[in-house]
């Protein structure tokens, strides 16, 4: 593969993208670095406030500064694969854990107060397959929805956070735990 290959775009607009590539990297890594991170990262359970109430976070999460040596070493290795596909100074990386189908992520766009103007957002998927929905913000909403497989990357440039909403919704499906990785560039 050679240098930047394009994914399959998976949005058709005129300053939107996302893009997919099924396997950034080969299974068995996936799968060795999803069972290290299952261990190594502490995992940390959120609550936030909704319609006035506070509810926990339906995953856990945890975080890391790329800067920062300590963290665990797939990380800086996932650092390096995302590198042959995405070109962007990444600065810091956030943990998700869905630790079965009851895990999610609602519908939204990642806060741009939180990603420098023009760098994409890159998630490395591990763990079991999970199903992510893409809907446009603009009414009427069109929705199509992707299996992130483990060792995939999905890539959101920065007018994609303008234009689309993103989210894991809850599955009955039994399905096992994955763990994502988003590299972003965040504001010094
Ligand atoms: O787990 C995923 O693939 C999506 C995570 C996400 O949208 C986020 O962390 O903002
Ligand atoms: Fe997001």
């Amino acid at each position: 593969m050679s240098l930047l290959d394009a994914g399959a775009a998976l949005v058709d607009h005129p300053s939107a993208r996302i893009e997919y590539w099924p396997q950034a990297c080969d299974a068995a890594t996936a799968d060795a670095w999803f069972d290290a991170l299952l261990q190594q990262v502490p995992w940390r359970s959120d609550r936030r406030m909704m319609y006035e109430r506070d509810v926990a976070v339906p995953r856990l999460l945890a975080h890391y500064a790329l800067a920062d040596d300590t963290a665990p070493a797939p990380i800086r290795a996932a650092r390096e694969v995302v590198a042959r596909f995405v070109a962007a100074p990444f600065t810091s990386v956030g943990l998700n854990l869905y630790r079965d189908g009851d895990d999610s992520v609602a519908m939204h766009h990642d806060r741009l107060a939180e990603l420098v103007p023009d760098q994409p957002i890159a998630l490395l998927s591990l763990g079991a397959p999970r199903c992510m929905t893409i809907t446009t913000q603009a009414l009427p909403r069109t929705t199509q929805k992707i299996e992130l497989q483990p060792g995939s990357l999905l890539v959101m440039n920065y007018a994609s956070q303008l234009h689309y909403l993103h989210g894991i919704p809850k599955t009955k499906a039994p399905v096992g735990p994955r763990i994502s990785l988003a590299f972003r560039v965040r504001p010094t």
